[in-house]
Protein backbone atom coordinates (compact mmCIF):
# COMPACT_ATOMS: atom_id res chain seq x y z
CA UNK A 1 0.00 0.00 0.00
CA UNK A 2 1.40 3.49 -1.23
CA UNK A 3 0.99 6.35 1.79
CA UNK A 4 0.72 8.88 -1.19
CA UNK A 5 -2.10 11.38 -1.19
CA UNK A 6 -4.07 11.18 -4.22
CA UNK A 7 -6.71 13.73 -5.28
CA UNK A 8 -9.78 12.89 -7.08
CA UNK A 9 -11.82 16.72 -7.64
CA UNK A 10 -15.78 16.10 -8.44
CA UNK A 11 -16.37 17.84 -11.33
CA UNK A 12 -19.79 18.21 -9.83
CA UNK A 13 -18.04 21.94 -8.69
CA UNK A 14 -17.17 22.22 -12.38
CA UNK A 15 -18.77 24.67 -15.21
CA UNK A 16 -21.09 21.53 -17.11
CA UNK A 17 -21.11 23.78 -20.31
CA UNK A 18 -17.50 22.82 -20.43
CA UNK A 19 -17.14 19.86 -19.18
CA UNK A 20 -14.05 18.54 -21.14
CA UNK A 21 -12.23 21.78 -20.97
CA UNK A 22 -12.78 21.32 -17.22
CA UNK A 23 -11.60 17.56 -17.08
CA UNK A 24 -8.33 19.18 -18.96
CA UNK A 25 -7.90 21.47 -16.57
CA UNK A 26 -7.78 19.93 -13.89
CA UNK A 27 -5.88 16.99 -15.60
CA UNK A 28 -2.93 19.71 -16.20
CA UNK A 29 -3.18 20.81 -12.65
CA UNK A 30 -2.32 17.59 -11.60
CA UNK A 31 -4.88 15.41 -10.12
CA UNK A 32 -4.61 11.83 -10.01
CA UNK A 33 -7.92 10.70 -10.71
CA UNK A 34 -11.01 12.10 -11.53
CA UNK A 35 -14.10 11.82 -9.72
CA UNK A 36 -17.57 11.86 -11.25
CA UNK A 37 -20.95 11.90 -9.24
CA UNK A 38 -23.90 10.20 -10.82
CA UNK A 39 -27.22 11.38 -9.35
CA UNK A 40 -31.02 9.75 -10.35
CA UNK A 41 -33.16 12.13 -8.16
CA UNK A 42 -34.00 8.57 -7.04
CA UNK A 43 -31.67 7.64 -4.74
CA UNK A 44 -30.67 11.05 -3.71
CA UNK A 45 -32.37 14.22 -4.40
CA UNK A 46 -30.25 15.58 -7.60
CA UNK A 47 -29.82 14.61 -11.24
CA UNK A 48 -26.49 14.56 -12.79
CA UNK A 49 -25.34 12.90 -15.77
CA UNK A 50 -24.83 9.24 -16.81
CA UNK A 51 -23.12 6.84 -19.33
CA UNK A 52 -23.07 9.01 -22.37
CA UNK A 53 -21.45 11.68 -20.92
CA UNK A 54 -18.84 9.41 -18.78
CA UNK A 55 -18.05 8.07 -22.58
CA UNK A 56 -17.74 11.57 -23.75
CA UNK A 57 -15.42 12.88 -21.55
CA UNK A 58 -12.81 10.01 -21.47
CA UNK A 59 -10.84 11.22 -24.60
CA UNK A 60 -10.28 14.23 -22.73
CA UNK A 61 -7.67 12.72 -20.11
CA UNK A 62 -6.14 9.25 -19.54
CA UNK A 63 -6.13 9.83 -15.50
CA UNK A 64 -8.57 7.37 -13.88
CA UNK A 65 -12.20 7.99 -14.19
CA UNK A 66 -13.42 7.79 -10.64
CA UNK A 67 -17.53 6.83 -11.07
CA UNK A 68 -19.24 6.92 -7.59
CA UNK A 69 -22.69 5.62 -8.42
CA UNK A 70 -25.54 7.38 -6.50
CA UNK A 71 -28.05 5.90 -8.15
CA UNK A 72 -30.92 2.89 -7.38
CA UNK A 73 -31.56 0.39 -8.64
CA UNK A 74 -27.25 0.25 -9.06
CA UNK A 75 -26.94 -3.09 -11.03
CA UNK A 76 -28.57 -2.59 -14.39
CA UNK A 77 -25.92 0.31 -15.12
CA UNK A 78 -22.57 -1.29 -14.57
CA UNK A 79 -22.21 -2.60 -17.34
CA UNK A 80 -22.85 0.95 -18.81
CA UNK A 81 -20.43 2.55 -17.01
CA UNK A 82 -17.64 -0.17 -17.71
CA UNK A 83 -18.14 0.23 -21.14
CA UNK A 84 -18.54 4.46 -20.92
CA UNK A 85 -14.85 4.44 -19.32
CA UNK A 86 -14.63 3.74 -15.79
CA UNK A 87 -11.49 2.94 -14.21
CA UNK A 88 -13.03 2.75 -10.48
CA UNK A 89 -17.00 2.28 -9.39
CA UNK A 90 -17.93 2.89 -6.44
CA UNK A 91 -21.48 1.60 -4.95
CA UNK A 92 -24.05 2.02 -1.96
CA UNK A 93 -25.15 -1.08 0.05
CA UNK A 94 -28.22 0.85 -0.19
CA UNK A 95 -28.60 0.71 -3.93
CA UNK A 96 -29.02 -2.59 -4.38
CA UNK A 97 -30.04 -6.32 -2.76
CA UNK A 98 -27.26 -7.93 -2.53
CA UNK A 99 -24.00 -5.32 -2.28
CA UNK A 100 -21.67 -8.82 -2.40
CA UNK A 101 -22.91 -9.50 -6.02
CA UNK A 102 -22.75 -6.34 -6.92
CA UNK A 103 -19.15 -6.33 -6.36
CA UNK A 104 -18.03 -8.97 -8.01
CA UNK A 105 -20.38 -7.74 -10.63
CA UNK A 106 -17.81 -4.60 -11.17
CA UNK A 107 -14.86 -6.75 -10.98
CA UNK A 108 -16.35 -8.81 -13.79
CA UNK A 109 -15.96 -5.95 -16.17
CA UNK A 110 -12.49 -5.75 -15.39
CA UNK A 111 -13.32 -2.54 -13.37
CA UNK A 112 -11.94 -1.84 -9.74
CA UNK A 113 -14.69 -2.07 -7.16
CA UNK A 114 -15.33 0.33 -4.14
CA UNK A 115 -17.89 0.37 -1.25
CA UNK A 116 -19.08 3.81 -0.27
CA UNK A 117 -20.44 4.47 3.33
CA UNK A 118 -22.68 7.05 3.83
CA UNK A 119 -22.94 9.11 7.30
CA UNK A 120 -25.50 6.88 8.92
CA UNK A 121 -23.50 3.73 7.72
CA UNK A 122 -21.30 1.49 10.20
CA UNK A 123 -17.79 0.55 8.92
CA UNK A 124 -19.61 -3.19 10.01
CA UNK A 125 -21.11 -3.40 6.93
CA UNK A 126 -17.56 -3.97 5.40
CA UNK A 127 -16.78 -7.09 7.33
CA UNK A 128 -17.66 -9.59 4.95
CA UNK A 129 -16.57 -7.20 2.01
CA UNK A 130 -13.45 -5.88 2.82
CA UNK A 131 -11.44 -9.28 0.84
CA UNK A 132 -13.08 -8.29 -2.29
CA UNK A 133 -13.08 -4.61 -2.63
CA UNK A 134 -10.52 -2.38 -4.02
CA UNK A 135 -11.54 0.82 -2.28
CA UNK A 136 -13.56 1.97 0.58
CA UNK A 137 -15.53 5.74 0.05
CA UNK A 138 -16.32 7.23 3.46
CA UNK A 139 -19.05 10.09 3.13
CA UNK A 140 -18.78 12.91 5.13
CA UNK A 141 -21.67 14.67 4.01
CA UNK A 142 -24.99 13.00 2.90
CA UNK A 143 -25.22 12.29 -0.56
CA UNK A 144 -26.62 14.48 -3.32
CA UNK A 145 -25.04 17.90 -3.05
CA UNK A 146 -21.84 19.48 -3.43
CA UNK A 147 -20.38 22.78 -0.96
CA UNK A 148 -22.11 20.81 2.42
CA UNK A 149 -20.19 20.94 5.71
CA UNK A 150 -17.58 17.45 6.45
CA UNK A 151 -19.28 15.58 9.54
CA UNK A 152 -16.59 15.97 11.82
CA UNK A 153 -17.88 11.96 13.57
CA UNK A 154 -16.85 10.50 10.26
CA UNK A 155 -13.13 11.01 10.92
CA UNK A 156 -14.00 7.93 13.85
CA UNK A 157 -15.17 5.91 10.92
CA UNK A 158 -12.25 7.11 8.44
CA UNK A 159 -10.20 5.86 11.64
CA UNK A 160 -11.77 2.57 12.06
CA UNK A 161 -11.66 1.34 8.17
CA UNK A 162 -7.80 2.56 8.41
CA UNK A 163 -7.64 -0.21 11.09
CA UNK A 164 -9.66 -2.94 8.94
CA UNK A 165 -7.52 -2.43 6.23
CA UNK A 166 -4.28 -2.33 7.60
CA UNK A 167 -5.30 -5.96 9.57
CA UNK A 168 -6.76 -7.34 6.07
CA UNK A 169 -3.18 -6.64 4.37
CA UNK A 170 -4.65 -5.74 1.24
CA UNK A 171 -4.21 -2.81 -1.36
CA UNK A 172 -7.35 -1.08 -0.50
CA UNK A 173 -7.68 2.84 -0.69
CA UNK A 174 -9.15 4.54 1.96
CA UNK A 175 -11.15 7.46 0.24
CA UNK A 176 -13.08 10.64 1.83
CA UNK A 177 -16.14 12.25 -0.20
CA UNK A 178 -17.88 15.50 0.99
CA UNK A 179 -17.00 18.98 2.57
CA UNK A 180 -13.03 18.93 1.90
CA UNK A 181 -11.23 22.14 2.00
CA UNK A 182 -8.00 22.80 3.72
CA UNK A 183 -9.08 22.79 7.22
CA UNK A 184 -10.79 19.07 7.11
CA UNK A 185 -7.99 17.70 4.46
CA UNK A 186 -5.29 17.31 6.93
CA UNK A 187 -8.14 15.87 9.96
CA UNK A 188 -9.07 13.10 7.17
CA UNK A 189 -5.18 12.28 6.46
CA UNK A 190 -4.32 12.55 9.86
CA UNK A 191 -7.35 10.01 10.82
CA UNK A 192 -6.03 7.40 7.98
CA UNK A 193 -8.11 9.10 4.36
CA UNK A 194 -5.73 8.51 1.52
CA UNK A 195 -7.86 9.76 -1.24
CA UNK A 196 -9.61 13.46 -0.59
CA UNK A 197 -12.41 13.90 -3.26
CA UNK A 198 -12.58 17.88 -3.84
CA UNK A 199 -15.51 19.56 -5.31
CA UNK A 200 -16.04 22.99 -4.50
CA UNK A 201 -11.68 23.52 -3.15
CA UNK A 202 -10.82 22.37 -6.35
CA UNK A 203 -12.76 24.01 -8.71
CA UNK A 204 -12.72 27.94 -6.23
CA UNK A 205 -11.34 30.35 -8.20
CA UNK A 206 -11.55 29.22 -12.00
CA UNK A 207 -8.95 27.65 -13.74
CA UNK A 208 -6.14 29.55 -13.20
CA UNK A 209 -6.12 28.39 -9.63
CA UNK A 210 -6.67 24.67 -10.08
CA UNK A 211 -3.29 23.95 -9.56
CA UNK A 212 -2.39 25.46 -6.12
CA UNK A 213 -5.69 24.53 -4.83
CA UNK A 214 -4.87 20.78 -5.63
CA UNK A 215 -1.15 21.18 -4.62
CA UNK A 216 -2.64 22.55 -0.88
CA UNK A 217 -4.90 19.66 -0.53
CA UNK A 218 -2.71 17.40 -1.21
CA UNK A 219 -0.82 18.78 2.18
CA UNK A 220 1.79 20.54 -0.23
O1 LIG B 1 -20.56 12.69 -3.76
C1 LIG B 1 -20.69 13.89 -3.63
C2 LIG B 1 -21.99 14.44 -3.15
O2 LIG B 1 -22.89 13.42 -3.02
C3 LIG B 1 -19.58 14.83 -4.03
O3 LIG B 1 -18.49 14.06 -4.51
C4 LIG B 1 -19.13 15.71 -2.89
O4 LIG B 1 -20.14 16.39 -2.27
C5 LIG B 1 -18.01 16.64 -3.36
O5 LIG B 1 -18.34 17.97 -3.27
P1 LIG B 1 -17.69 19.00 -2.23
O6 LIG B 1 -16.19 18.77 -2.25
O7 LIG B 1 -18.09 20.32 -2.78
O8 LIG B 1 -18.28 18.68 -0.88
CO1 LIG C 1 -18.88 11.77 -4.78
Amino acid sequence: MTSSILISPSILSADFARLGEEVRAIDEAGCDWVHIDVMDGHFVPNITIGPMVVKALRPHTQKPFDVHLMISPVDLYLDAFAQAGADIITVHPEAGPHIHRTVQHIKSLGVKAGVVLNPGTPAKMLDYLIDDIDLILIMSVNPGFGGQSFIENQLRKIEACRKMIDKSGRDIRLQVDGGIDLVTAPKAIVAGADVLVAGTATFRGGPSAYADNIRKLRGG
